[in-house]
C-alpha cells in the first residue's frame, strides 16, 4: 500500500512553506501553488508529474515510493523532504554523481539538477501546464530543515545501519554508491598507510632502484617527469600516473614494472620473488590499443643493463578487460573475485582508469590482496566514466601543482637526481599528493601541432581569437575547422559539409593538402581519410570462395584498420546531430554514392559497435566489427555468399573471429560515435561534429576527449560556431566524498 492510500496518514507533515491554500492533487502543481508541498501524497503525485514530463526516470519515483513504504512499514511518516531528495538523489547518480552535496543543491539547485533536462518532450501531452520546478521548491528550504528531516527518517543512517539512504557531512547518497565510495577509499588508505621497502633513499633496495631508473631514462637537460613518476609509483603501492595523450604513460609503466622487477629481490616479503603483474583496462577496445602499444615498448626495454636480472618473461604485454580479470559472471553483477577469493597478483596495473566508475573501482579493490600494488594510469581531464563517479578525476585534483612535500622531493632527488620545481613543493602536502605523478611533457605532438594547441586550450578554458581564427584558416598542419568561418551556417549546409568530408576526410582543407608530414622519427604520417578508404578495399578485393580463410583474415584486418583511420564524433545519441541522425545521414550518402547497397539491416561495410559485454562470442563492449559478404567455403560455389561480421580478437593475435549476426545482441551502426564510447580509442582522423544548440552534455571534458581521439588529424564541423566555445565554458563537477574522505584520513 503507498503512504498515501491510508486514509490515517497524516496530512500536513514535515514541508511547511507558508501560508498557501491546499493544493488540488489532479492538476500540475505550477510553480506557484508548488511552494505549498506539505504532504506525502502531495510530495508523491508531483515526483509522478516530473516522471511523466520525462524529468525523472521512473527508477527515481520508484525509489522516493519505496522509501515512503519503507517508512510506512515502521510506522513511520516520511516527511515530504524525504521523498523529494530520495527521488533527486537516485535522479542526480543516474547523471554520474555519487551523492547530492545539500549545501550545493540548495545554494544552486538549477545547476546541480539540470531540470528540466533539455531534451524534454515538448509535446503537450506529455508535458502538461507549466510544472514547479525544483528548483522553486528547493529555494525556500533552510539547510537545516533538511538535515532535521533526513535525521528523523528510519531511512537514513551514517551508514551504520543498513538504511537505503546515507547522510554523511551534508552529502546524502544511496546506500550502494555509499558503499563504493568507502572501499575505494579504504583501499588506498591501506596502500598509503603500509610501510615501503624504498622508504629509505639510504637502503640497498631504494639503491637499486635508482641504478635501475638511472639504466632506463636518459639523462636530460629538463626535469623528467616519467621517472619521477616512476620512483613515486614504485615507492607506493597505490599510485596514479596522469598525463595527456603522448605524454608517455605506456613508457613510464613500461618502465616502472621493470623497475619494480629489478628491485623485486630485495623487498623483504617477496622473498627473492618476482612480482606477479597483471594489466588491464576498462574495456576491450582500450585493452586491445595497449596491447598493441605494451608489446614494443617491452621488447626495447635495455633489461641485460639492468640489475636484479630482469627477463621479457618478468614483464607482461598481455592486456584483458577489467571484467575478464574480475571474473564477471552472466546475469549478475557479482565478479569471481572478490574479498574471499582474491585475485593472485601482486601488482595491477589499470590504463584508461578515467573510465571506471565507482562501482567497478570499488570490485577491484574488493578483489585485491591487502598488500597488492594498484597503478592506475590516465587522462584526468577526459570526460569521467557513463556510470557513476570521476574517480581518477577527483585523485588527480591536485596534480598540477603536485604537492609533494619537502621529504618526498628531497627523496625523489636521491633516488632520481632530479630537483623538482620550487612551485610543486608544498610543505602542507597530503598524502594522497605523494602517490599522484603527472606527466608533463607531449612526446606525441611537437609543440606547434593544432591538435596539442587546441586540446590544451580547451582544456585550460583559453580558447582565444587567435587560436580559433588559426583553426578555422588552415592555419594548422593538423586542425582545420572546416566551417568556422561560417557563424551559423544553414543546416543544409552543414549536412552537405559532412556528406562531402565523411568521403575522403577533405585532404585538400588542411594545410599542405594533408601532405608530406612526418612523425618524430622523420617517417611519412599516413593522409587524412573518410569512410570511402575501407568500403573501397572492401569491394576491390580478388577473394573467393576458394581463398582460404587466412587470406579472408589477412583482409578482414585491412579493412578494420583502413576503418580505424577515420571516426566521425559527436557528442548526443539523438536528434539530427546525435549518433542516430548522423548514422542515417551518413548511409543514405554511402548508398547514394553506391558504396553500400542499403541503409538499414545488414549490408556489406555495415560498422558495427558493441555495446554490451557478450562472454559467450568473446565480445566486449567498444569492440568494433565490419560485415562481410562471406562466402562459406563449405557450401556450394554457386551459394549466396553469407554475412559475417569480422571482429579483431583483441589479445594481440592478430586473430578474426567472424561472427554471424544473427548472434549479435547489443549493437549499433558506428559510422558516428558519441565522444563517450570513443574513449580509450584513437584514430588517424577524427572529425568531431558539433550541434547548434548547447545542451549540458556539451562541457569541456567532452570537446577535450574529441580532439584527443586524433592522432594526426583533427577537423571540426559545428552547427553553430559559438556553441563550440559555449561547450568549452561548461564543466560538470560530479558530486562525490571520495577526495574529502581521503584528506580526512
Ligand atoms: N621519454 C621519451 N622520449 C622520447 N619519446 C618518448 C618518450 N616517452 C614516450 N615517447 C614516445 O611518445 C609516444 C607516446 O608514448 P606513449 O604511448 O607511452 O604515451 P601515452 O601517454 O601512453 O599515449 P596515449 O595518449 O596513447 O595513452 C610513443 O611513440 C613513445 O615512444
Amino acid at each position: 500500500m503507498n503512504p498515501g492510500d491510508n486514509p490515517d496518514y497524516p496530512q500536513q507533515i514535515g514541508l511547511e512553506f507558508g501560508d498557501n491554500p491546499p493544493v488540488d492533487n489532479e492538476a500540475p502543481l505550477s510553480v506557484d501553488n508548488a511552494v505549498a508541498l506539505s504532504t506525502p501524497e502531495q510530495t508523491t503525485t508531483l515526483l509522478q508529474q516530473w516522471q511523466d514530463a520525462g524529468w525523472l526516470r521512473p527508477l527515481d519515483t520508484g525509489f522516493a515510493r519505496l522509501i515512503g513504504d519503507l517508512c510506512w512499514q515502521q510506522g513511520e511518516h516520511t516527511a515530504p523532504l524525504v521523498l523529494l531528495l530520495a527521488a533527486l538523489v537516485s535522479h542526480q547518480v543516474g547523471r554520474g554523481h555519487v551523492c547530492i552535496d545539500l549545501s550545493a543543491l540548495l545554494a544552486d539547485a538549477d545547476n546541480t539538477l539540470a531540470l528540466p533536462p533539455e531534451d524534454t518532450p515538448k509535446s503537450p501531452a506529455v508535458a502538461p501546464a507549466p510544472l514547479a520546478r525544483p528548483q522553486a521548491l528547493l529555494a525556500r528550504i533552510p539547510l537545516a530543515d533538511c538535515q532535521a528531516a533526513l535525521a528523523g527518517s528510519s531511512a537514513v543512517s551514517d551508514g551504520r545501519q543498513a538504511t537505503p539512504l546515507v547522510f554523511e557531512g551534508n552529502r546524502l547518497y544511496l546506500r550502494r554508491l555509499w558503499r563504493y565510495e568507502q572501499g575505494i577509499a579504504e583501499g588506498i588508505r591501506l596502500r598509503l598507510s603500509l610501510p615501503s621497502a624504498l622508504a629509505d633513499a639510504d637502503s640497498s633496495a631504494a639503491n637499486t632502484l635508482s641504478r635501475a631508473l638511472q639504466v632506463l631514462f636518459r639523462p636530460s637537460d629538463a626535469v623528467n617527469y616519467q621517472k619521477l613518476a616512476c620512483a613515486l609509483a614504485a615507492r607506493n603501492r597505490f599510485a596514479v600516473v596522469t598525463g595527456g595523450p603522448g605524454t608517455g604513460k605506456t613508457t613510464t609503466v613500461v618502465n616502472l614494472l621493470a623497475a619494480l622487477q629489478a628491485v623485486a629481490g630485495e623487498i623483504p616479503e617477496r622473498a627473492g620473488r618476482k612480482y606477479r603483474i597483471r594489466l588491464a583496462a576498462p574495456t576491450g577496445k582500450a585493452a586491445a590499443r595497449l596491447n598493441e602499444s605494451i608489446g614494443g615498448a617491452v621488447r626495447q626495454l635495455p633489461l641485460a643493463e639492468l640489475p636484479g636480472q630482469v627477463t621479457l618473461e618478468d614483464i607482461p604485454t598481455r592486456v584483458t578487460t577489467l571484467h575478464r580479470l574480475l571474473g564477471s559472471r552472466p546475469d549478475t553483477r557479482k565478479f569471481r573475485h572478490h574479498q574471499d577469493n582474491p585475485l593472485p597478483v601482486d601488482i595491477l596495473v589499470i590504463d584508461e582508469a578515467s573510465m571506471v566508475d565507482v562501482d567497478l573501482m570499488a570490485s577491484v579493490f574488493a578483489a585485491l590482496p591487502a598488500r597488492a600494488h594498484l597503478i592506475l594510469l590516465g587522462d584526468k581531464d577526459q570526460l569521467a566514466s557513463v556510470d557513476a563517479g570521476a574517480v581518477l578525476g577527483e585523485l588527480c585534483q591536485r596534480a598540477p601543482r603536485a604537492h609533494y612535500t619537502p621529504a618526498t622531493a628531497d627523496w625523489l632527488a636521491r633516488i632520481t637526481g632530479e630537483q623538482l620545481p620550487e612551485q610543486l613543493v608544498d610543505s602542507c602536502g597530503q598524502v594522497l599528493d605523494q602517490a599522484v605523478a603527472m606527466l608533463r611533457k607531449s612526446y606525441r605532438f611537437s609543440d606547434d601541432s593544432g591538435i596539442r594547441q587546441l586540446a590544451e586550450a580547451v582544456n585550460t578554458n583559453t580558447l582565444n581569437p587567435t587560436i580559433l581564427q588559426q583553426a578555422s584558416n588552415a592555419a594548422f598542419d593538423d586542425v582545420i575547422w572546416l566551417n568556422g568561418l561560417t557563424p551559423q551556417p544553414e543546416p543544409d549546409a552543414t549536412r552537405a559539409l559532412i556528406a562531402r568530408h565523411l568521403l575522403d576526410g577533405t585532404p585538400q582543407a588542411f594545410r599542405q593538402q594533408g601532405q608530406g608530414r612526418t612523425n618524430a622519427n622523420g617517417d611519412p604520417l599516413p593522409p587524412p581519410v573518410g569512410y570511402g578508404h575501407y568500403l573501397q578495399l572492401l569491394h576491390n578485393h580478388q577473394l573467393t570462395h576458394a581463398s582460404p580463410l587466412s587470406d579472408w583474415d589477412a583482409l578482414a584486418r585491412t579493412v578494420l584498420e583502413a576503418f580505424g583511420e577515420f571516426q566521425i564524433l559527436c557528442a548526443l545519441r539523438r536528434g539530427p546531430w546525435g549518433v542516430e541522425g548522423l548514422n542515417q545521414q551518413i548511409a543514405g550518402e554511402l548508398n547514394r554514392l553506391k558504396l553500400i547497397e542499403r541503409t538499414e539491416g545488414w549490408y556489406q561495410g555495415r560498422p558495427v559497435l558493441i555495446t554490451g559485454n557478450d562472454y559467450n562470442l568473446g565480445l566486449m563492449n567498444g569492440d568494433i566489427g565490419i560485415t562481410f559478404d562471406w562466402p562459406d567455403p563449405a557450401a556450394a560455389p554457386n551459394k549466396e555468399p553469407q554475412r559475417r561480421v569480422a571482429f579483431p580478437s583483441n589479445d594481440g593475435s592478430e586473430g578474426i573471429r567472424w561472427i554471424s549476426p544473427s548472434r549479435l545482441q547489443q549493437l549499433e551502426t558506428v559510422y558516428a560515435m558519441t565522444v563517450h564510447k570513443s574513449q580509450g580509442s584513437e584514430f588517424n582522423h577524427t572529425c568531431l561534429v558539433l550541434p547548434d544548440r548547447l545542451s549540458p552534455v556539451l562541457t569541456r571534458e567532452l570537446v577535450y576527449t574529441g580532439i584527443t581521439r586524433a592522432r594526426n588529424w583533427f577537423s571540426l564541423i559545428t552547427g553553430d560556431a559559438q556553441v563550440f566555445q559555449d561547450s568549452v565554458e561548461q564543466q560538470v563537477v560530479r558530486a562525490s566524498g571520495l577526495a574529502l574522505r581521503l584528506v580526512e584520513q
